[in-house]
């Protein structure tokens, strides 16, 4: 197991993204689910950041310009999600002189941590990580089996196991 799995607790910690992309857009709407304090430097903001933009916000801020080394202070956790390689490596340089973690959007070898695919349904959280082979493939796996849930369950013949799993559904839905 290349990477140690780990359930952080952002509640006021300081999460720098550079790069405001497709894939940046991605990390910021799921860190929006925590109470990180999020800030992201991009000289171009991808067009779905544009709701976000146009409200004020506690939870984030954006600064339309390129990253600058004290763009890290006070970080716990940053995103390197450039479409620069090269900048995207020598950030996470500097973050990790800092003791700063960090995610390398392009080079999972250089990253201290992954994002696994989720389903998450209030506390509950379902993961799929493929040790960064098959990025594509974590998301796959989860759609397959939402999709494939309510054919096994019409399939189950025993009536109180499948009590059970609406049991697990109506759980879920809290
Ligand atoms: C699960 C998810 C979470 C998230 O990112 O939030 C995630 N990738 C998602 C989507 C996605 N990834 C890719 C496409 C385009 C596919 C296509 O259509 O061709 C799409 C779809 C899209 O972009 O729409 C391709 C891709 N991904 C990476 C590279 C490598 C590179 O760039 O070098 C390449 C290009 C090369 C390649 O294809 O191999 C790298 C990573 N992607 C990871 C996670 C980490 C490993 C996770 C694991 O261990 O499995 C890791 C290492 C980095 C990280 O931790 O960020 C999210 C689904 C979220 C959702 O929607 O639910
Ligand atoms: N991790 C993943 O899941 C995944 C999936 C697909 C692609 N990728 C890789 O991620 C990278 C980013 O992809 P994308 O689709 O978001 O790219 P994109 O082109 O949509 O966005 C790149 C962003 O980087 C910003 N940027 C460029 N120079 C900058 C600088 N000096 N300072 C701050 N911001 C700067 C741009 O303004 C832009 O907002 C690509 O290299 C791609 O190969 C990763």
């Amino acid at each position: 197991m290349k990477f140690y799995p780990i359930n952080l607790n952002l509640k006021d910690k300081k999460v720098l993204i550079v790069g405001a992309g497709k894939v940046a857009l991605r990390k910021f709407k799921r860190l929006l689910l925590t109470e990180a304090k999020i800030k992201i430097v991009s000289p171009e903001f991808n067009q779905e950041f544009e709701s976000f933009l146009k409200k004020d916000s506690e939870q984030y801020t954006f600064q339309k310009r390129k990253f600058r080394n004290k763009d890290l202070f006070g970080c716990f956790l940053v995103f390197a999600a450039t479409n620069n390689s090269e900048l995207n490596q020598n950030i996470t340089v500097l973050a990790r002189k800092k003791n700063i973690l960090v995610n390398t959007v392009d080079n999972a070898e250089i990253s201290d941590f992954t994002l696994p695919a989720i389903v998450n349904r209030g506390e509950l959280l379902l993961t799929v990580s493929t040790g960064s082979s098959l990025p594509a493939l974590s998301k796959n796996i989860l759609d397959i089996m939402s999709e494939n849930r309510a054919k096994i369950i019409e399939n189950i013949e025993d009536d109180k196991l499948r009590k059970n799993i609406w049991l697990f559904d109506k759980c879920c839905e809290i």
